[in-house]
């Protein structure tokens, strides 16, 4: 079995747990519920750099990343860079997010929040838009093309943008619909941890002009975004690069600022 079917595994699980711990009412209930839609999507056809920050503690590709930082310090360093929005991961048995974080995050700043989780149920859903999120990930390893259909759905009609990521050709072919605004390419290979920019080039041509194309993971360079953009990529996600630092905001505005330079 592979990390990514563990990790299925232990997230049903979880929501059953969750379900019986906080009921669909009270998630209605939040006060953040009712926003308006803030849309990543937008802001990245908006932008010159492109860029998604996202905040992650540690990975089972690469254990501890960076374990002191403080999530408010992290969301309002990203936001005085001038990113385009934060990714904020929020499964705790593999990454050490959580829910909290996110909802930190949103009191700290206005800009676009991608909730960053294995989702496998609208429950989920409900959960990121009343912990602050304006963006949901839906990765098609896991989901069936009807359960994307079905997720996608209802994440729109709660006003949440959807990003869709995919690896691989066949991911991709059974994906494209019109309930979703991005799609992103990881370039890591969730089963292997493999990493290579060569599948986001490879997979460009295949993504229709309407939906923005994000490019996930291993980015570090001025020289790769420049690459991507050739290639049609107008979002680039980086967690790493900036989350090994001692404070990431300061690096991604530096990232920033070269990028913008060129
Ligand atoms: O830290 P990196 O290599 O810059 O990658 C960030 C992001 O793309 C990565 O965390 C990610 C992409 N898709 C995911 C799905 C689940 C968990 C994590 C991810």
């Amino acid at each position: 079995m592979n990390i990514l079917d563990k990790i299925v595994i232990d997230k049903r699980k979880e929501v059953i747990l969750r379900k019986s711990l906080i009921p669909i009412k009270q998630l209605e209930q939040s006060v953040l519920f009712d926003r308006p839609e803030n849309s990543l999507a937008i802001a990245l056809r908006n932008s010159a750099s492109g860029i998604i920050a996202e905040h992650k503690r540690r990975s089972p590709s690469k254990s501890e990343i960076n374990q002191s930082l403080n999530v408010q310090d992290v969301a309002t360093g990203y936001e005085d860079a001038g990113v385009c929005g934060m990714s904020v991961l929020t499964d705790a048995k593999y990454f050490g997010g959580s829910l909290d974080d996110l909802l930190i995050a949103r009191a700290a700043t206005k800009f676009p929040l991608l909730r960053k989780e294995f989702i496998i149920d609208e429950y989920q859903l409900l959960e990121a838009k009343a912990y602050g999120a304006d963006v949901i990930l839906l990765i098609a390893a896991i989901l069936s093309k009807e359960e994307i259909k079905n997720l996608s759905e209802f994440a729109k009609s709660l006003k949440l943008n959807v990003l869709l990521e995919v690896h691989n050709e066949k991911e991709l072919q059974k994906s494209i619909m019109p309930s979703l605004d991005m799609l992103g390419v990881n370039n890591r290979n969730l089963k292997t941890f493999d990493v290579s920019l060569e599948t986001s080039k490879a997979l460009s041509t295949l993504i229709p002009d309407d939906f923005v194309k994000v490019s996930e993971s291993g980015i570090s360079s001025i020289a790769a975004i420049q690459d991507l953009k050739n290639y049609g990529y107008q979002g680039f996600l980086i967690g790493e690069n900036f989350m090994k630092t001692d404070a990431p905001g300061a690096h991604a505005k530096k990232f920033i600022e070269q990028l913008e330079a060129k």
